[in-house]
């Protein structure tokens, strides 16, 4: 059952009103908190399961059904600044330029996976190998390989795409019959193809199976979409058509403010207090057994911990909040992906998304042609380039990163930095190079032209920050604060890589479509000093955060143990990105499907471990 309040009517949809809520929360086996990405995931599986159990889902935002914003894969990010984002900000950063940094994230059934770039992406096996390295039994490749591929369904391109664009995918390294739809675009920019045939002009792999635990290299990237084509969501892949989970109960526009423990010395949770749209507050309750599953996200996921009196009693005891479990984890070990961007304009003849907004005939004739499932719009992203030091950088500059990595940053962790260092001088990739199809970057965007621009992101910062609460209402966002930049590597790297991001616009194949002054910066940045400023006064979040409620031992500054459950209480999991220890080299959302898969997994078998 869908419970929504706010929606227009479709398939399946019981809408009710207010004062039914209370007769309709009837106890649950299972409560999970946030209806997004992962949280979806479980509930399916566990409602599906041969427990028999039944799950209520409580969702803050309503549902994606028939939302254009959310469907058409051209208009990813669109959502920004509407009512399905909820609007999250990076506290102005201390090693960067000290200005709020947008956080936008998906407040809606689906979560993040409703509003992201669709890019679906691996990192290499090593990177999965290494959360088992630091203290998790079974977290590793295999593990999540398998989980991935749970998730999955490769709609293989048609001869005719194959054809037209040269798409390559192995698909023995894909799942074969998962929820969720992965598929090339039926449409693919020339800027894009120019950047696999830029990338190989400059020496770079072209990578044909990415898939299967090797990401390096240029390659065509499977997009969150079937061939329709629409958007997957983990709402239209896990729930839809909704008859078919009896056992499950879905609320939307229903935000939890706190989770209700019990008194005991290792307390137990007894349900969740939730708030519904016209103020009202109700507690939703477990049944005996029963456990809470908290899949918030990384923003939101250890504030409610916070709010129940779970973490830092230097940061709760001054709120006022009375701590029932001492775990400093909660909220630390934080991290996002940084991302710089490089624009350009395309010569006379080409065009990018802008000509959408300034071509009214161009944007009639797209729209028709999606309705027939082909052209601009079928179109978020398709074609990826992850690469390691020691194709960017020159052998001085390799010498130059050995001497900056032999001091450990203050706020990386010991065992993580010394995995990294590993990764980051042993070939593992540290840098996606991907092109926005639009404008996205600079101040002098002129009318009736169109821009492309290159995203440059680090895909393994070291330093390590914090999301924590400074105040007892859920209403109030804690601070978000990824403290970007505070490693000496994270800025000297990134400052390299966006230079190298350069030489992609300086090849013979984009030499062919864009004007060769670049747009943003501009020829005024070229030497090392001025690539570090520009990176500094122009830092971007990479939308890939992680990392507060790790899955770590607890002295290592764990939240959760290997089955997921918070340490110090009896029957609350953390099921989201919020308990990947270490970012990945790759975009996030499958290892969000996978950990939703692999939580069912321990839950139905009964695991302590994978
Ligand atoms: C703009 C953007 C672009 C991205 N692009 C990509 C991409 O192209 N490819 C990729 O792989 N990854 C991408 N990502 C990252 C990826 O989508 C996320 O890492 C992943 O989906 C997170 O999953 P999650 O389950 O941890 O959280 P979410 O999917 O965010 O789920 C959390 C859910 O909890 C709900 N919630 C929060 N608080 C409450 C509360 N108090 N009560 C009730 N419900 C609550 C939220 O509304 C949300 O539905 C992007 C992310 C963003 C934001």
């Amino acid at each position: 059952t869908l419970v929504d309040l706010n929606t227009t009517q479709s398939d399946g949809v019981t809408i009710l009103e207010t004062k039914t809520f209370e007769t309709t929360l009837t106890p649950a086996n299972k409560i999970v908190v946030g209806g997004g990405t992962a949280g979806l995931t479980i509930a399916r599986r566990l409602a599906e399961s041969s427990l028999k159990t039944s799950v209520l889902v409580l969702e803050a935002g309503g549902s994606g059904v028939g939302l254009n914003v959310v469907t058409i894969p051209e208009k990813s990010f669109s959502f920004v600044g509407t009512d399905i984002d909820w609007g999250f900000t990076i506290a102005p950063q201390e090693h960067a330029g000290e200005y709020e940094i947008n956080l936008s994230s998906g407040k809606i059934l689906g979560g993040d996976s409703a509003v992201n770039g669709l890019v679906w992406t691996r990192a290499s096996k090593a990177e999965y190998d290494a959360f088992e390295t630091l203290g998790s039994p079974g977290w590793n490749w295999d593990t999540l390989y398998a989980h991935m591929r749970k998730a999955e369904q490769l709609e293989y391109p048609s001869a005719s795409l194959i054809d037209e664009y040269g798409y390559v995918v192995d698909a023995s390294s894909l799942g074969e019959s998962g929820p969720v739809s992965v598929s090339f675009p039926a449409y693919l920019p020339i800027q894009h193809k120019t950047l696999v045939e830029a990338s190989v002009e400059l020496g770079h792999t072209f990578n044909t199976d990415a898939y299967s635990g090797d990401n390096a290299g240029v390659y065509y990237s499977l997009s969150s979409q079937n061939t329709v084509p629409v958007r997957e969501t983990s709402e239209f892949a896990y729930l839809t058509p909704w008859e078919t989970h009896k056992q499950l109960t879905v609320f939307t526009y229903a935000t939890v403010s706190k989770i209700n423990l019990d008194d005991s010395s290792e307390p137990k949770a007894t349900g969740v207090q939730v708030i519904f749209p016209d103020g009202s507050e109700y507690t939703a309750s477990l049944k005996s057994g029963g456990e809470v599953i908290l899949s918030a996200g990384v923003v939101r996921t250890p504030q409610l911990l916070e709010l129940s009196g779970i973490g830092n009693s230097s940061i709760l005891t001054p709120l006022g909040i009375d701590v029932k479990v001492e775990l400093p984890g909660v909220g630390a070990n934080y991290e996002d992906h940084t991302m710089a961007l490089l624009t350009y304009q395309l010569k006379d003849g080409y065009l990018s998304f802008d000509a959408l907004s300034y071509n009214e005939t161009l944007l009639e004739e797209e729209t028709e042609l999606y309705s027939e499932g082909e052209g601009w719009l079928t179109f978020a992203q398709a074609v990826v380039n992850f690469e390691p030091i020691d194709v960017i950088l020159t052998a001085d500059e390799i010498e130059e990163a050995k001497e900056i990595l032999s001091t450990k940053p203050e706020s990386t962790p010991q065992d993580q930095f010394d995995i990294l260092k590993e990764l980051i001088l042993n070939g593992t990739t540290q840098v996606e190079y991907l092109l926005f199809n639009s404008f996205s970057a600079g101040d002098d965007k002129e009318s009736n032209t169109s821009y492309v621009s290159l995203s440059i992101t680090h895909t393994h910062p070291l330093s390590r920050g914090s999301i924590h609460i400074n105040s007892t209402s859920i209403d109030d966002f804690p601070v978000i604060n990824p403290n970007m930049f505070e490693a000496e590597w994270d800025q000297w790297w990134l400052a390299k890589a966006t230079a190298y991001g350069r030489k992609f616009f300086q090849t013979q194949a984009f030499q062919e479509i864009v004007v060769s002054e670049e747009v943003y910066p501009g020829s005024s940045v070229s030497t090392d000093d001025e690539w570090l400023e520009y990176v500094k006064e122009n830092l971007n979040a990479g939308y890939h955060s992680a990392g507060t409620a790790s899955l770590l031992p607890k002295e290592s500054n764990g939240v959760v143990g290997a089955n997921l459950t918070v340490y110090g209480t009896q029957n609350l999991r953390v099921v989201d990105l919020s308990i990947l220890p270490m970012l990945i080299s790759a975009h996030t959302q499958p290892a969000a499907y996978a950990i939703g898969e692999l939580a069912a997994t321990l839950i139905t078998t009964g695991s302590t471990n994978c």
